[in-house]
């Protein structure tokens, strides 16, 4: 059965890694853009876990895992390597309602890692629902290549227009046809124009469809 994407607000989270080796790192790495309170728990830790706890972007506990770990977790990761440990991780979340991600184990994953291409707030996620994560790299290296780093900032200049016409044009095919020809002019001519000249050219498309210029 496939695994269902859900996208999930970490913002301020609290999310607790269990294990400080280079998975831990890699998935630590993944999750920092989204913005978690992260703890890691471990008795020793790679440098760039280490690094990241001495600027104060982590918190990390030198020591072995404890059940009570996961009081304040919203959000947990098993990747030790002690697979009894892992278990006991997984076992805990499950009885207290918490998603956890265990590394070795698609089976004790309440939740699995997609590969991420994210231009801003644009996110893209993929998965093989656990079953060939070399597969979803690679599609993550494909659709990377077709979306330019602008589209997120595309995204910032966009929304506003967005907000606009939730208001300003009432009739919703109008509306939907408006944020369309308004998206694909900004993609088009994002880098051909000043970013002043580009907010123009977008103001006069939305002007055509706001209400109060057709009252
Ligand atoms: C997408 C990505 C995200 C990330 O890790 O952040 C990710 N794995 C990535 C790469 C990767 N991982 C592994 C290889 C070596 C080749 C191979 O073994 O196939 C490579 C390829 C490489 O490194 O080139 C080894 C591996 N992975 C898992 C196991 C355990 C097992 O399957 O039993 C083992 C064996 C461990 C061992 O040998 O002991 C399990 C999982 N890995 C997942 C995610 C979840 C399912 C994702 C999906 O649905 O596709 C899942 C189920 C759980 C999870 O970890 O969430 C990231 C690509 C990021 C990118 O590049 O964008
Ligand atoms: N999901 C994936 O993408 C993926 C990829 C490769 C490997 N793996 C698996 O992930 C696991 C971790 O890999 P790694 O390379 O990071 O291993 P590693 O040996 O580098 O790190 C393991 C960490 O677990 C810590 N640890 C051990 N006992 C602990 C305890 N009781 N409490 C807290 N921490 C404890 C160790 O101190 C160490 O920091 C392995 O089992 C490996 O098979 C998963």
């Amino acid at each position: 059965m496939p695994v269902f994407p859900m996208f999930v607000d970490l913002k301020g989270k609290r999310c607790v890694v269990v294990g400080g080796g280079n998975v831990a790192a890699r998935k630590i790495e993944a999750l920092m853009a989204f913005g978690p309170a992260i703890t890691v728990v471990s008795p020793n830790a790679v440098n760039e876990i280490v690094q990241l706890a001495d600027m104060r972007q982590i918190d990390l506990l030198l020591r072995e895992y404890r059940e009570d770990d996961l009081s304040e977790a919203f959000v947990a990761i098993a990747a030790s390597d002690d697979e009894a440990v892992n278990e006991s991780v997984y076992n805990s979340c499950v009885k207290r309602g918490i998603m956890v991600n265990t590394v070795d184990d698609p089976e004790k994953c309440t939740f699995i890692f997609p590969a991420i291409v994210r231009r801003g707030d644009l996110v893209v996620g993929v998965s093989t629902s656990g079953r060939y994560p070399s597969m979803s790299k690679k599609v993550r290296q494909h659709v990377g290549a077709s979306i330019p780093p602008y589209w997120g900032e595309a995204v910032d200049l966009l929304e506003p227009f967005r907000v606009r016409a939730k208001e300003e044009i009432k009739n919703e095919e109008k509306r939907k046809r408006a944020l369309r020809e308004i998206m694909d002019e900004a993609l088009s001519c994002y880098e051909k124009y000043e970013r002043q000249q580009l907010l123009l050219r977008l103001e006069r498309i939305f002007e055509g469809y706001a209400d109060y210029e057709n009252d």
